[in-house]
């Protein structure tokens, strides 16, 4: 598999005036195409600001990321948010979901910030896999919590982005529906070829990624592949 983000000697530092806190410190991650990648580690120890930076929502201090051949914080303002909403889906703990727009504008939303048609086809394959079809033109209000983190990994996976971040998307689920959400990323990262990267503190919901990272103070502790972290 061809590598699809590389990190090199990354760090992160806030607090220009006050304190200074050092987020990320010397990272250095590849991630290959299509694999399926859990992020963990204490409260404090960066896993947000990474899956951030390689968003494209929080330039580094120092240091490389390369998302396939373009560096992100290298494009200026328009072409890094036409870049993020392209190859990048979001998948966050409180679902962010527009309450004004309905279901299907709410995953919609991406194509139509991109001044692009959605491409319905897909769309309607999702909304499939989903179990969505029927609340199309429901608002997020009138959908239970579980409905509504489906409706935001459709929104994320709407415009076929390559990497799709997950920032504790189970967070907010009864432990069934975040293993259905699960299902549905591995799903997706098989029928639609994408590349995962989930943080989250539920060792459970790790264990089921092909690949399990540690951070502890901004620098990866642990990186473990394949069946070994099932042992
Ligand atoms: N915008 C910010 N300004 C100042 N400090 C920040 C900011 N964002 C994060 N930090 C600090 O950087 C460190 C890493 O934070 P980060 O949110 O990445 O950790 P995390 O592993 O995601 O934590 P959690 O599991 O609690 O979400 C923490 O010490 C945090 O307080």
């Amino acid at each position: 598999m061809n590598e699809i983000l590389k990190i090199s000697n990354l760090s992160k530092t806030f607090g220009e005036r006050g304190p200074k806190v050092n987020a990320l410190n010397d990272l250095n991650l590849v991630i290959k195409s299509q694999s399926f990648t859990s992020i963990i580690g204490r409260s404090g120890s960066g896993k947000t600001t990474l899956l951030n930076i390689i968003g494209g929502l929080e330039p580094p201090t120092s240091g490389e990321i390369k998302i396939g051949d373009i560096n992100p914080y290298k494009l200026n303002d328009n072409d890094r948010s036409k870049f993020r909403r392209r190859h990048i889906g979001y998948i966050f703990q409180f679902f962010n979901l527009l309450p004004e727009l309905t279901v299907y504008e709410n995953i919609c939303l991406p194509s139509y910030l991109d001044h692009r048609y959605p491409d319905k086809c897909f769309i309607k394959k999702v909304l499939d896999k989903l179990a969505l079809e029927s609340m199309i033109h429901k608002y997020p209000a009138e959908l239970s919590g579980g409905e509504q983190q489906r409706v935001a990994v459709a929104r994320a996976l709407s415009c076929k982005p390559e990497i799709i971040l997950a920032d504790e998307p189970t967070g907010n689920l009864d432990k069934r529906s975040g293993y259905e959400l699960m299902d549905l990323l591995h799903y997706s990262c098989r029928m639609f070829n994408q590349t995962i990267l989930l943080v989250t503190h539920d060792l459970e919901i790790a264990r089921t990624a092909d690949r399990i990272v540690t951070l502890e103070d901004g620098r990866i502790i642990s990186d473990i592949s394949g069946d070994a972290h099932e042992e």
